[in-house]
């Protein structure tokens, strides 16, 4: 046998301290729950999906508990499209008629969550499809949305956006017994009222509760940018809550990144250890983030 080039000798030496890097962070992470959200956004291409799946089952077997819940925000919108319905949003929030609410559980209860199921199953993972509807997961009830100032109630309107939904309590049950039996929950965003109607809940808000409800160590929401930028599009890597209140105020965080942050905010407020938004257009983006000393993305402490 030759003798290893230099090449071949610093490869496997890189090798070697990534895999050693790890060690802590498995061990830290051992047993605790890691809520991941999976938006619609960040799924965009196979390679990505696959290696996010492949992600989920390698912290479940080195025996994390990851709980993912997922959005589809765009998958729904080309649904619509085909069937020839308009999609309108009010603030980032679908405008959710009946037959939009019909389409809104096909595709994210049907197509997306049984995807990601496949997916993290087809790399030996054993992964469980659930909408708040199963077990008695997520109870909703009907959002009261208020449009425009919110400190000025004389200027702002109540609007109607339908079945859409807010998260009243979550039952984590199904959820616990799913993890002891080694299993992974995914879930899709659908809640049901106490009508027994299904409701149409943003994701980030789902997986905010769902993470405090379980007294996660870590929310991680992957999105579609580096993770939260300044004004001159740099990536901050840290912000308390301080911080996101002024860049709020200054217009520097809008549209979705609005109810996203907020999300991290609340869930670390009601005692989840940390919430990061990272770019899930990277490959292997949760395992970086949780495996390696880098991290990426934004990390939100309270
Ligand atoms: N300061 C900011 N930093 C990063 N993204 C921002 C910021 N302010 C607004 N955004 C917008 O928020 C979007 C992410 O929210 P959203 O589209 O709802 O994502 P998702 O579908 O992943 O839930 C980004 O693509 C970006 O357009
Ligand atoms: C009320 C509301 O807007 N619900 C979202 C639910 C899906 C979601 O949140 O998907 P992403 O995470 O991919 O954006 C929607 O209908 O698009």
């Amino acid at each position: 046998m030759s003798e290893p080039t230099a090449m071949e000798h610093t490869s496997a030496h890189t090798i070697a301290r990534v895999l050693t890097e790890a060690l802590p962070y498995i061990q830290r992470f051992s047993r605790k729950t890691l809520v991941i959200k999976y938006g619609g956004n960040a799924m965009v291409d196979e390679e990505l999906k696959r290696g996010f799946a492949r992600d989920i089952v390698l912290l479940k077997q080195v025996g994390m508990n990851p709980v993912v819940v997922h959005g589809g925000g765009p998958q729904i919108g080309r649904m619509l499209d085909q069937l020839g319905k308009e999609s309108r949003f009010v603030d980032g929030l679908r405008v959710t008629d009946r037959e939009t609410m019909d389409v809104v559980q096909m595709v994210l209860g049907g197509l997306v969550n049984k995807e990601i199921v496949n997916l993290i199953n087809q790399f030996g993972g054993r992964a469980v499809g659930l909408t708040g509807k199963d077990g008695g997961l997520i109870r909703a009830r009907r959002l009261s949305h208020r449009r425009g100032a919110a400190d000025d109630p004389e200027a702002s309107e109540i609007i109607d956006l339908g079945h859409v939904g807010e998260v009243a309590s979550i039952d984590p049950a199904v959820v616990h017994m799913l993890d002891s039996g080694d299993f992974i929950p995914v879930i899709a965003p659908v809640g049901v009222g106490e009508d027994g109607a299904a409701y149409n809940i943003n994701a980030d808000l789902v997986a905010g509760k769902m993470a405090a409800v379980l007294n996660a160590e870590k929310l991680i929401l992957l999105t579609n940018t580096a993770g939260v930028l300044d004004d001159e599009g740099h990536l901050l890597t840290g912000l308390s809550a301080r911080q996101v209140d002024e860049l709020i105020a200054s217009g520097v965080i809008h549209g979705g990144m609005i109810p996203k942050i907020q999300c991290a905010l609340d869930a670390v407020k009601s005692g989840v250890r940390s919430a990061h938004i990272i770019d899930g257009r990277v490959s292997h983006a949760v395992m970086l983030e949780l495996l390696t000393d880098k991290g990426v993305g934004t990390l939100i402490t309270g």
